[in-house]
Parts: C-alpha cells; structure tokens; sequence
C-alpha cells in the first residue's frame, strides 16, 4: 500500500507571535519511530528562552488585545484555531503519525478532537463573561461585595508525546479560554503538531504572546519553565517520575501544578456478559490501541474463572487480526512504539515478566516482518501474581497482563490492587453490579461494558499516584486556569 508523502515544516520556536531562533541555536533530530531514520529536526529552547516567553506572555496580559478580552472575543480565537485545525487535518494526521508512530486512522480521529476541544472551550468562554462577577449577599448594610474570577496569570503547560496536539489542546484550549497567557512544552519526542499549532495561532491572528511554544529537552525546557518566578502554574501531563519533580520544584515557590500521571488501569471481565466477542474487542482495543501508550490503557485483565479459558482463546484468535504495519498504511492497527528508548524499556519489562515466572500466551517479541522500526507484538501475559513487576507498573506498550477471580469481592481487591487511579473498566451486564463497582473503583475515570471513550464535556483525571486537578470539562478551567477574589465595596 502506498505510503502517503507528507513535507515537514522547519520551524523555530513560536514566541511572542513570531518564529523565533532559540538563543543557543541548538536543534534537536526527529527520527521516525517507523523507520529509525532522521526526518526533520526541532529548536531546543533552554533557560533564555523560556525568560524570553515568560516576558511575552506577561506582556500580553498586561495588553487590552489579550488582557482585557472578554471570553466572547477570545472565543472568536479559539473557533477559529478549530477551524484550521480541521482544513488541515489530513496534513496534520500524517504529520503526527510520522513522528510518534500513531496509525494515521488514529491520528486523524485525534485531530477531530483535537477541533472539538477548541469549539468546547470556546463555549465555556463565551458563559465565562456573564460568571465574571458574581454577586455574594452578606445580609449586611455597610458591607457589600461580589466574587471575581481572574484568568490566572501566565502559565507553563508541559505535555507527553502519546497524544502530542490533543494532550496539549486540553491544556491550551482552556487555558486561553480562561485569559491566561500560555507557555507549552510539548514533548521533545514528538513536537511537530505542536509547532503547527503556533503557525495556526499567527495565522488566526491571536495577540502576540498569549501562546508561547517552546520545544525542547525536559530538563532544559520544562525544568526552567517549572522554576521561572513569574510563571503562576504548571499544568502537567506525563510520566509520575517527572511529575514528583515538577511537584518538587514548584513547591519552593509555593507554585500550583496539576498532574495527568500514569496507570496501570483494570478491566474487569464478568461472566455474565450478552457478547463474548464484543467483549473481546473491547479488552483489546482498551489495551493495544495506540500502541498501548495510553495513560488509562486498561492493561491489567481481570477475567471470572468460569469463562477464562474460553475469553482467552477467542482473545487470541482476534489478536491475529490486528495488522502491524507502517502507521501511514491506511490499514494499519499497530505501529511502532514512539522512541528506541520507549521500545528498550517494553521489551525489558516482557522479559523481567519471564524472569519472574510468567508465561507470555502470545506476542512478546519484535514482528518477524517489520526490520526496521520500533515494532512490538501486542502481547498477553498470564500466570501473574500480584508481586510481578508486570502487574505493578505501567508498560506504556502493547502489552496486557492477564489474572483471575472467583468472586466479586476479589475483582473489587484486585481492579484497586495499584499505587495508580486513573480509570478502571467493568464488563457486566448486571447493572447493580455496575453500580457497585463505580463505588468500589478507587479511579476517577470508570467504563462500563467499553473501555476508552473520552467526553469533552467531563472532567479526566485520577487520584492515587495518577495525579490530581482535572482535564477537560469545564473543572479545567474553573480550578486551574481561574483565580478568585473578591473586594469590599
Ligand atoms: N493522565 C493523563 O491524562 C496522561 C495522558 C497522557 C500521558 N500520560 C502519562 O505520560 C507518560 C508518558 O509521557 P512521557 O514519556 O512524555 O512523559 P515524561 O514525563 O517523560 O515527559 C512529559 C513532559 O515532561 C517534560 N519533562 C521531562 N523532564 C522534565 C523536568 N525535569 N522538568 C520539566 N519538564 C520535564 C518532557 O520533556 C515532556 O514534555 C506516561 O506515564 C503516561 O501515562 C498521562
Ligand atoms: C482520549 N484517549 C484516547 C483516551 C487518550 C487519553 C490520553 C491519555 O493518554
Ligand atoms: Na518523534
């Protein structure tokens, strides 16, 4: 099949509405995940760089053209972003797909969302103006007053590579829709969309430095952007060993952050469900979509006993299905992990798995037929106990552990059996049931009979070691990017 063509812009950083050199010309190589070699490169920003943005952007809350929009003007802005978004999106799937390994299907289905958010978040502008003030009654003469939602400042938006626009867009989105100026760092694995996004926001028009996008190394970037005394937040979306660093390092200014972290999320699989297969497909999808890079893969299968040979089987049976490919053939379902770093790591946790006595049913190894790339099989992993490594810890990869239960009461002990709490999945067609796991389910997110389907509307977000604030909904913008206070009048 034939591989769609796809030119990849060369950028600088976008700062203060303009492309700018990064002071230390230094420039970091894209190398496709797909066939190991360099396709392009991006500027790295360092310290002087984010002093640079931070000016800007504070420069910009302090102009009418950005400070003193109302939520109505700004939404303008943001519809017009999703509106470039969309007339572009088949470039900017492919582009995406290119550098971080996503089936150009996938990739496409995020840059819809990617459009919806913006739309979204213009909305939630536009009732922001008439819930600027909002009057508090004291039941008193001499006193009187009201409360008054800010934007919150300037602030750093540091993001992963899994989803790169789409994770960014759940920052940004809200975060202009708010007021506040904005400075993201997306992931220096995949920064290409990213980048894009700054071309989109000159060419809509939006006010100098509102949105700042600095590419770059986590260290060298993120950590300066973490510690700069004027950026007033840091909403974060990655891993938990970054996170408790970005936590540490705002703490000594007693800086805000919200943490998207990671998980090891559980799908529970009853006996009593209507369909088999489509049960199936959910475990799999839920599990191997995008690689497995997915923050709330539900890659720890919790399966009854009294189905769990034939689950198993049919489980096998649809995994042939899945075809490893390419991202960019149309018909791909599997591509490479995002980085050989990414990919070093998967293939270490299969084999400590083996190391610590369980049996890999399938997969487990690079694809006979992909040479060059970062391919790993989707693999299923049985015989585990709940000391393993592999039911601990997140894979970020195609891989799903496998273990199971007599009893109700044990699915509940084993689905919260993590240090993480992002989202859970249960596979019943009791609704009791149902409804007593969503009370049971130490996560913020709970499936029912699906696995993965994500709403603009309502907030994402964990508790446990998967972090905490909330993406999404319209708790993103109320509790991360709006400030209250109120005066005596
Ligand atoms: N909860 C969610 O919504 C969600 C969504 C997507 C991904 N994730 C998690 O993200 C992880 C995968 O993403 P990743 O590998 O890009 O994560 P990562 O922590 O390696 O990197 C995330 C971002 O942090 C930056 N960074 C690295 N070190 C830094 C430092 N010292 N200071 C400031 N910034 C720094 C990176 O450059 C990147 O932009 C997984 O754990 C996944 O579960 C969570
Ligand atoms: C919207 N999805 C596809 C569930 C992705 C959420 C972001 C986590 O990695
Ligand atoms: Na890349």
């Amino acid at each position: 099949m034939a591989i769609p063509n796809v030119r990849i812009p060369s950028r600088q950083l976008y700062i203060d509405g303009e492309w700018r050199e990064p002071v230390k010309k230094n420039r970091i190589p894209i190398i496709s995940p797909a066939t190991e070699e360099i396709i392009g490169e991006i500027p790295a920003a360092t310290e002087e760089d984010v002093d640079i943005a931070v000016e800007a952007a504070r420069r910009a809350l302090a102009r009418d053209d950005w400070g003193s929009t109302t939520g109505a003007q700004r939404a303008k802005y943001l519809r017009a972003i999703a509106a470039k978004i969309l007339e572009r999106k088949s470039e900017l799937a492919k582009l995406e797909s290119l550098d971080c390994g996503k089936t150009l299907f996938e990739a496409a289905w995020d840059m819809d969302d990617v459009a919806a958010s913006f739309e979204y978040y213009a909305d939630l502008a536009e009732a922001l103006d008439s819930k600027r003030k909002t009057p508090v009654d004291l039941h008193l003469d001499s006193f009187k007053t009201y409360v008054l939602r800010e934007p919150l400042g300037v602030v750093g938006l540091i993001t992963p590579w899994n989803y790169p626009l789409l994770m960014a867009t759940w920052k940004v989105a809200p975060a202009l829709a708010a007021g506040c100026a904005a400075i993201l760092k997306p992931s220096e694995l995949a920064s290409i969309t990213c980048l894009e996004l700054g071309e989109i926001c000159r060419e809509v028009g939006l006010p100098p430095g509102a949105l700042n996008i600095l590419t770059g190394l986590g260290p060298e970037a993120g950590a300066p952007l973490v510690s700069h005394p004027h950026v007033d937040k840091i909403a974060f979306t990655g891993s938990g060993a970054t996170g408790v660093k970005i936590m540490t390092a705002a703490a000594q200014l007693v800086k805000p952050v919200t943490l998207e972290l990671g998980g090891k999320s559980p799908i529970v699989v009853f006996d009593d469900i209507d369909n088999l297969d489509l049960a199936v497909e959910w475990t799999l999808f839920g599990c191997f979509a995008n690689a497995g890079q997915v923050c709330s893969a539900t890659s720890r299968l919790i399966l009854q006993e009294s189905i769990a040979s034939e689950f198993l089987e049919r489980l096998l049976l649809w995994i042939k299905n899945i075809k490893i490919s390419d991202p960019l053939e149309e018909d791909c379902k599997l591509g490479p992990i995002v980085s050989s770093g990414q990919y070093e790591k998967v293939l270490k946790f299969i084999s400590k798995a083996k190391d610590e006595g369980a049996t890999i049913l399938c997969g487990g190894e690079r694809p006979q037929h992909m040479k060059k790339g970062y391919y790993v099989q989707p693999t299923i992993i049985t015989d585990v106990n709940t000391s393993m490594e592999i039911w601990k810890e997140e894979v970020f990869g195609p891989v799903l552990c496998v273990k199971t239960f007599k009893t109700e009461e044990e699915a509940i002990e084993l689905a919260n059996d993590t240090k993480y709490g992002l989202a859970s999945a249960i596979m019943s067609k009791d609704v009791e049931r149902c409804e007593r796991f969503t009370k049971a389910f130490q996560t913020g997110i709970i499936w029912f009979n699906c696995s993965q389907p994500t709403f603009t509307q309502l907030p994402w977000g964990g508790r446990k070691r998967s972090g905490f604030g909330r993406d999404l909904g319209e708790w993103n913008i109320s509790k991360c990017f709006l400030v209250l206070k109120w005066p005596q009048i």
